[in-house]
């Protein structure tokens, strides 16, 4: 099967030679062709160019795009999408002037999660987080990550597993899984933070290894949470399993979590919305991608991660939603951009470059998503005829996109 688009507007994010990431000034850089065709053979990106050079021969089918736009689809580098229920009782209590960190300390938040997760069916959890993940594929994501954390019990934590797993199987997106034990701890084990570590480190990972039920590991490093020395201890104990770190620091206190993401060689660090110089300059000449996620600033009323001190300090910057009950509960990367450029100061070039070919290196993607690249796979956004590709972060909260493509197919 072999699929033309023909007289593109604009085609976003052509890369005729692979690149992992962009950073600094780079990320001002979107590579675009006018008036251009792409040839998709099956699920693969097999040809694009101008349209003077556009084949004739040997198509099975032909899409017209005159006034529209092609750019890769969104990787979402950091999700929850497994949860159950939601937590709008919180987000009144929230806006009736309880904070985030009151409502956590009074069995709400995480543990909230946690109780409703518990309490939830394989099967139950399996049908809401299928529902999500469909949502987000029609919003354009064509690459997830996907964290357990909502479980904290040695049963709920492999569920939540196990039912990525299964989504994976199910879904033509590309999922990556990440083992989040070390995201609150429990009430039973108050006061005994050692003994949940124990936990996680002998009885979870063991399990989720023996069953290949995850790619990454993730802690909450966080003042109230997890301590940089407990991080140490459960990234250690996840190298042992070939998981790599990819963690949550920074988000309410600078306690030294970059560093200690940086020290064990993390993939990612994500949040950043309190940033001192030291964190930045830890960042520097290392390969962990810094990762912000706007939709939680937004909906917490919590700062913005600093975009442009990190990419002009040289840094890369990667954007992802968050999507979760608590803190972000919305899996919209059309509008995570948005916030980016009217928030954070990013242009649209560089939002789109932290939302498709950064997102895709936070999750290990990048030779296979992220750009319009000969050999990778043919997952990518058609938008609506829209005068150019800033009105996709300009018109926030208007849905812009005509169809989705996932390995080659439409989906929407
Ligand atoms: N910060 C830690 N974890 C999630 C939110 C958890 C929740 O409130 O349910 C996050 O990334 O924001
Ligand atoms: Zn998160």
């Amino acid at each position: 099967m072999r699929l033309l688009f023909t007289n593109i507007k604009e085609l976003l994010q052509v890369r005729e030679t692979p690149i992992a990431f962009v950073s600094g000034k780079d990320m001002a850089v979107l590579p675009t062709i006018k008036n251009a065709y792409l040839l998709v053979e099956d699920d693969k990106i097999i040809d694009f160019g101008k349209m003077k050079n556009c084949p004739t021969n040997n198509i099975t089918k032909t899409i017209d795009a005159t006034g529209k736009i092609i750019l890769p689809t969104w990787c979402d580098s950091h999700t929850h999408i497994v949860y159950s229920g939601n937590r709008e009782s919180e987000f009144v209590d929230r806006i009736n002037g309880m904070s985030y960190n009151a409502i956590a300390n009074n069995g709400g938040g995480i543990l909230n999660s946690a109780k409703k997760l518990q309490n939830t069916t394989e099967e139950a959890l399996y049908k809401q987080s299928e529902q999500r993940l469909k949502e987000v594929i029609l919003l354009g994501t064509g690459a997830i990550e996907i964290k357990s954390g909502y479980g904290l019990t040695v049963d709920s934590e492999l569920k939540m597993l196990r039912i990525i797993k299964k989504l994976k199987t199910n879904y033509p997106i590309k999922i990556k899984a990440t083992f989040l034990g070390a995201h609150a701890l429990p009430a039973i084990f108050k006061n005994k933070k050692e003994k949940y570590l124990n936990l996680i480190i002998n009885e979870m990972l063991p399990q989720i290894a023996k069953e290949n039920l995850a790619n990454y590991i993730d802690v909450f490093c966080e003042t109230g949470y997890f301590s940089v020395e407990d991080t140490n201890l459960i990234l250690e104990a996840g190298k042992k399993y070939n998981l790599t770190p990819k963690i949550h620091v920074n988000q309410f206190t600078s306690i030294g979590g970059v560093q200690c993401g940086v020290k064990h060689k993390a993939l990612s660090v994500d949040h950043l919305e309190i940033m001192t110089s030291e964190d930045i300059e830890a960042l520097k000449n290392t390969k962990t991608m810094p990762v912000a996620l706007p939709g939680c600033s937004y909906f917490l009323n919590i700062p913005y991660t600093p975009a442009r001190q990190i990419i002009d300090s040289g840094l890369p910057l990667a954007l992802a939603t968050d999507y979760n009950p608590g803190s972000s509960p919305s899996g919209n990367m059309n509008f995570v951009i948005s916030s980016a450029c009217i928030k954070m100061s990013m242009t649209p070039k560089e939002a789109i470059n932290a939302a498709t070919i950064n997102g895709a290196y936070a999750m290990g993607l990048e030779k296979e998503l992220g750009s319009i690249t000969i050999g990778k796979t043919a997952n990518f956004i058609l938008t609506k005829p829209i005068n150019s590709y800033s009105v996709l972060p300009y018109s926030f909260g208007t849905n812009l996109i005509e169809s989705v493509y996932i390995q080659g197919k439409a989906i929407k």
